[in-house]
This record gives structure tokens, sequence and C-alpha cells, in this order.
């Protein structure tokens, strides 16, 4: 009973809100609010307190247990001790970093009781940060220490000498707890390439997607009734669907594309391919109650949590990977982790494998303080040679990004004041996303993950770029004649520095354009020999002209999108502001080359740093993603992808992890 009347007031609180807001919206911006009425400033301490009430009365959240007290999980010992201690607790498998892979791993291994599990990771619960869990949040997590790791590359040769911004998440769920929440998993041909780089079939698509539906719990939504369901998974612990909130942004972009000469498409993860423009989040991972869907939450539920071979350590940095000779082969036996750099040492021993899943940056860095790596660098730094493989670390590939800042003409929707409330209405604002989200469950803006509207295209497409506007051919990088080579992404406001900065006084739109299929190659290397000192990383952005006048093509269909209709009518193209890019199309292709050159940024999809490819072509891993040359190692993340796909990175590690955890339970079966 006194829920329902605290319901039906909170309704009516946000109601009203909703009506004054409207009057705010269509008056002329800022007298109303100058000095509010008793009432308004009563509705506005009304919604405060309903959210207040909510957030500490509502429906408690689901706590999850996770081991803090490392001496429970692993043996002390004294630093230098390079064998694992004889009485180390022992564990079938040990898995390094509880990433979007390394969950899904520890989760689907400690399914078979026999199988004794140990997870190690970095960081904390991503789940427990509320900026992981609302999707519009995310970005506010990059400068943190403490829950991301903040690289920055070396300074980038092709891109004006600058050191580029490289958030890498810490914390359970990994870069599934912090990222865009986009769900695009790449071409079918883009697995085609990898089962002919290792050859091995199972990896093709026909054969590895059902790994893409072993994951996927996909919630159709009766506004895209074209999507077929049918094609995707709907048992998998990942929720994707349609619970991220759009502007209307989203569905102009679509239109525009269209008009621009670009097929629609209506699910960019169905086998026929993903050219053409939909809503890009055809699909996120955002579920029913608008929170992200990270591999934390999806997999480290507290009935998994609760099993007995299954241990999940937080804090729990690993330091170094223990070997032990038999024969004349290396094997890895164990692991040696701490809290923090001067904090005590533990071992932990491994029965059967260790598997690394620290990411494309950090599991090559990983191997390296291990004594896994080109000879001659990990000499240098006086670290003890167990295997030279020269590949770690190599064939480093990201999505170079540049992003195109536009002006609403005028203001026509902007979700500026979430970011950046400059104004008593701005603040009205975020009160009634703040309900709309905590209140009423009904998403509203807190709801959105910015990306809302995709495209992908060819930049050999000659509908988009014919060739008597378009002559020079550029070499296909492309993994198959349907498999794009150029993404555009769209956000209902323009940012800087990775979502810092908002163009504070302006209604902004942002068109952003990425490579997906570079052909520029860069390196993860050692700094120091100290595991807490961040690598050396180089992705080498636009080493290859290719790249850059892929870019440059890009560009131009990025701003004639933004002159087709309905954009054409909504953004201020009689703009000559600086800052913005209405003036770019009047500009000759070596002028935009420089602007590639000085705009250039990380999508943040790094991949392939311990390749699954054979030996002589730089490979790491083999097919069963295990180390060349020692026993009881593989990784398992986005290090391992043969090629970069021509998608959104999370996806695949999520199915290449399950596909590894079949293999492995069909490996050892019984042995357990
Ligand atoms: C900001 C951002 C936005 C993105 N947007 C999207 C998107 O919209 N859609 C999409 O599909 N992909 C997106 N991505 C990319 C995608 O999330 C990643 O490619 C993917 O999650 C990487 O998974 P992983 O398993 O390789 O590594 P991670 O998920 O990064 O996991 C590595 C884990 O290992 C831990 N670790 C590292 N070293 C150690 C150690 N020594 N000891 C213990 N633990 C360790 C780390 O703390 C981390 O938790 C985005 C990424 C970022 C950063």
């Amino acid at each position: 009973m006194a829920a329902a009347v605290f319901e039906r007031g909170a309704h009516s609180v946000s109601g009203t809100l909703e009506t004054l807001l409207k009057k705010v919206d269509d008056s002329d911006l800022g007298h109303l609010i100058g000095d509010l009425t008793p009432t308004s400033r009563a509705l506005i301490s009304g919604a405060v307190i309903a959210i207040l009430v909510k957030l500490c009365f509502g429906k408690p959240k689901e706590r999850r247990k996770y081991i803090t007290d490392l001496s429970t999980v692993g043996k002390p010992v004294e630093r230098g001790q390079n064998l694992v201690s004889a009485d180390a607790p022992v564990y079938d498998v040990i898995i390094i970093g509880g990433g979007t892979a390394g969950c899904v791993l520890a989760a689907r291994l400690s399914e078979d009781p026999t199988m004794n599990v140990l997870l190690l990771e970095s960081g904390g619960s991503g789940r427990a940060r509320s900026e992981s869990r609302i999707p519009a949040a995310f970005t506010k997590l990059y400068r943190l220490p403490e829950h991301v790791h903040n690289f920055w590359t070396e300074a980038q040769e092709f891109a004006k000498g600058k050191k580029k911004f490289w958030p890498r998440a810490r914390m359970l769920g990994g870069c599934s707890s912090i990222n865009a929440q986009m769900a695009q998993y790449g071409p079918p041909g883009d697995f085609d390439e990898w089962a002919t780089i290792i050859g091995d079939e199972s990896w093709a698509y026909k054969n590895f997607s059902k790994y893409i539906r072993k994951f996927e719990k996909f919630i159709p939504h009766r506004d895209y009734p074209e999507v077929d369901a049918s094609v995707h998974g709907t048992t998998g612990p990942v929720q994707v669907g349609f619970n991220t909130t759009v502007s209307g942004w989203c569905s102009r972009f679509i239109k525009a594309c269209i008009n621009a000469g670009i097929p629609s498409t209506h699910d960019f993860n169905a086998p026929k391919g993903l050219i053409g423009a939909a809503r890009a989040n055809a699909v996120t991972y955002v579920n029913t109650d608008h929170e992200r869907v990270s591999s934390e939450n999806a997999y480290l539920t507290p009935q998994v949590l609760a099993r007995p071979n299954l241990k999940v350590a937080i804090k729990a940095t690993v330091t170094r990977i223990l070997f032990e000779e038999s024969g004349n082969t290396k094997v890895a036996t164990g692991v040696e982790f701490t809290s923090a750099p001067d904090g005590p040492l533990f071992h932990a021993r491994s029965k059967k494998d260790v598997i690394v899943c620290g990411g494309a940056v950090q599991s090559p860095h990983i191997l390296m303080l291990s004594g896994i790596g080109p000879a001659a660098h990990l000499q240098f730094f006086g670290i003890p040679v167990i295997h030279d493989l020269p590949g770690v670390g190599q064939n480093l590939v990201d999505h170079p990004i540049v992003d195109l800042y536009l002006l609403q003409k005028g203001y026509i929707e902007s979700f500026r004041h979430l970011g950046n409330p400059k104004s008593v209405i701005d603040i009205l604002k975020v009160i009634h996303a703040l309900l709309q989200y905590h209140v009423f469950n009904t998403g509203g803006p807190l709801a959105m993950n910015h990306g809302e509207a995709a495209a992908f295209v060819r930049t050999d497409d000659p509908s988009l770029f014919p060739p008597s506007e378009f002559p020079e051919k550029l070499l296909d990088s492309t993994s198959a004649s349907d498999s794009p080579d150029l993404e555009y992404f769209t956000t209902p406001g323009a940012y800087l520095e990775h979502g810092a900065f908002l163009f504070p006084n302006y209604h902004t739109y942002g068109v952003h354009v990425y490579l997906l299929r570079p052909t520029s190659r860069g390196t993860v290397l050692l700094n120091s020999v100290d595991p807490f000192a961040h690598p050396k990383v180089d992705p080498n952005y636009l080493a290859t002209r290719e790249d850059v006048l892929k870019l440059v093509r890009g560009i131009r269909l990025g701003l004639k999108i933004s002159h087709s209709e309905p954009l054409n009518s909504l953004l201020d193209h009689s703009s000559t502001a600086d800052q913005f890019d209405h003036q770019l199309h009047l500009k000759t292709d070596a002028e935009l080359e420089e602007i590639v050159r000085e705009r250039v940024e990380t999508v943040y999809h790094p991949t392939s740093t311990c390749r699954m490819a054979p030996l002589y072509q730089g490979g790491v891993v083999d097919s069963n993603l295990k180390v060349y040359g020692v026993k009881g190692l593989r990784v398992c993340d986005a290090s391992v992808f043969p090629s970069i796909i021509s998608g959104h990175t999370a996806g695949a590690c999520f199915a290449v992890a399950e596909k590894l955890a079949d293999e492995i339970r069909a490996e050892y079966g019984s042995q357990f």
C-alpha cells in the first residue's frame, strides 16, 4: 500500500517535471528558471527524495562475494622464489584476468564439479560500480586508475608525434564492464579467414558461430520485427537486445545514410553479413532492466560463485607465471600474485593449465615478464628466457577512428546536460533522467549507450566512391567481398578527449568514422621488469598510406551523409567555426590527410598481440590456444585474434572463450 502511494506520488512528480521541462524547452531557455517558484522547488525536492527512497529501499542488488584475502587462495612466499611453493594450493586451471574472456572460462569450466578453478583479477567488481552498470555513465570510469589501466601509447610517428590515451578495464568483466555496449560481432568472412590462417575449420563461421549463439540471449523487440530471432542464440548468459534509449538522431542518421546511397539493414549480426546502415544497437549489451551486461554479471552469477570448485579472487595481480622442466620441455606449473606493488607475494599451483586472459595489452606483458617472448628483448631487461617466442607483443592492431564534430541548427535534441549540467534547467533534466532510470525503470537518457546508429561500408564500393571521383585503387584488406572496411557510428553529441570534453556551450552532433581493417601493425613491449609498470604500447597508427587514404574516403562519405536529408536540414552547415567540421568538404585530400593524422584516436579494439597463427607467421598460440614451445599454458582473449574483426571485439572474446571452455572440457574429460 505504502509502496503504491509512493509510486503514484513519484509518478506525478515525474509527470509534472516533464511538463515543466517541456515548457522550459519550448520557451527561450534560461528565463523561467532564474527564480524558481516554491512549487518548483518542492517538486525538485520531492523528486530527489523519491530517488533516494527508491535507492535506499528499492529492490536490493544481488551482492556477489569475492575473495580479497589472498592467503585463502595462495601460499605466502618470499620474493625471488622461482619454483611454485611445494605447499601452495593446487587448482586444475588458473585463469589470469577476470575480464571479458576470463569470466566466461571461469564459469564454463567450473560447470564440471570435478574441475577446480582459480580466477585472479587485478581489479575489483565492475558490477559494484554504478558507472559501469548504468549504460550512459561508462566514460566516467576511464581516468580512475583503481578501475582502469590508463595506458598511454608511445608518441605516434605517423600521427603528429602525439601520445594517445588507451584505457583498458581493471575490474571483473574487464573491458565488457567499461565498453560502449555495442554488440556487432563481425562478418562471417572474418572467422573464415581465421580458419584459413590457423588451418583449422573449427574456427570457420559455419562452426564457430555456434559459440556466438551459445553466449547470446537475444531479446526480440516489437519495434524491430524484421530481425530474425531464429538466427540468434536465445538461451545464453549474455542478454542482448534493444534495451537502450535512442534519440531522434538515430533514425535521422539511418535515413541520411540511405539517401547517401548506403543500403539499410536490420541486423548486423545475421549470417548474411553486415554491410548497410541500422540502429547500431540493433543490439546492445544492455538488459531489460536497462543495465549493462558484462561478462561479470552474465557469467559470475551468485549460483556460479557458490560452486565449491570455483574461487574468484579480486585485487589479485599476477606478477609472473612459474615454470618447471619436464624432460626437455618447460611446463607452466603455477603463478605468483599480489594485491599491491609492495604487497606480500603468493603462489598457487596449476595441475593442467594456466590460462592468460589479460587482454591485448597485458597478456603479452605477462608472458614477457614470465620469460616467454622475443629472447633479445627479454635479455635486455635481464629476464631469464623460458622460451624464445618472437611473436609475443607483435602484430598489435587497433581500429583507428576520426571524429567529426557538427553543430545542430539551433537546438534540436541534445543530452549535453547529462555530463555537464550548466543551469537549473539542466539540473531539472538530470533529476528527471534519474527518476526515469532509478524510480520508474523506463530507461530514459541514462539508458543510452551514446553510439546509437551505425553503418558499415566498403571503401571500394563504386556506388559510394565512384572511380571518377576516387580513381586510386586501394588495397583490399577485407576478409571477403561482403565484409566491410569502414564503420560509422553516431552520437547525439560530439565530444573530445574520450568523452571528457562535451563542447559545453553548443548543441552538437558527432559522426565517427573508423577503419575496420587497418594494415598498420604495432607492438606491446616491456618498459621495465616491474609488473605494475605499464608496458610500451605502440599501435603505430597510420604507418601505411592505405590506412590514411581509406580514412580520407571515410571522412568524405561521412560529410556526404551529414549533407543528406534529414541531417542536412538539421545541422548548421553554414557554421565556419574552427572547432566544427561544416567546411571540411571544401578541403583537398592532402588537407584531409593532415586532419586524419592530427585527430586519429583509438576506438578501443586492440587485438592480435598473442596471435593464433602458425609460428612462421608470428604465431604465439596454436588452434587450441596453447602457447607454442611450452606446456600447460594458454592464452584466451582479444590478443589471440588471428586478424582484427570488422566489427566490435567483445562478442568474439565471449565466443572464443566459450569455444576454449568446451575444448578444455573435452580434452581433459574425466581426468579431473
Ligand atoms: C572504452 C571501450 C569501449 C569499447 N566499446 C566496445 C563496444 O561497444 N562493443 C564491443 O564489442 N567492444 C567494445 N570494446 C572492446 C571490447 O570491450 C574488448 O575488445 C574486450 O572486452 C576485450 O576482452 P579481453 O577478454 O580481451 O580483455 P579484458 O576484458 O580487457 O580483460 C582483461 C582483464 O585482465 C585483467 N588483468 C590484466 N592483467 C592482469 C594481471 N597481471 N593479473 C590479474 N588480472 C589482470 C584486467 O584487469 C582485465 O580485467 C570497447 C573497449 C573499451 C576499452
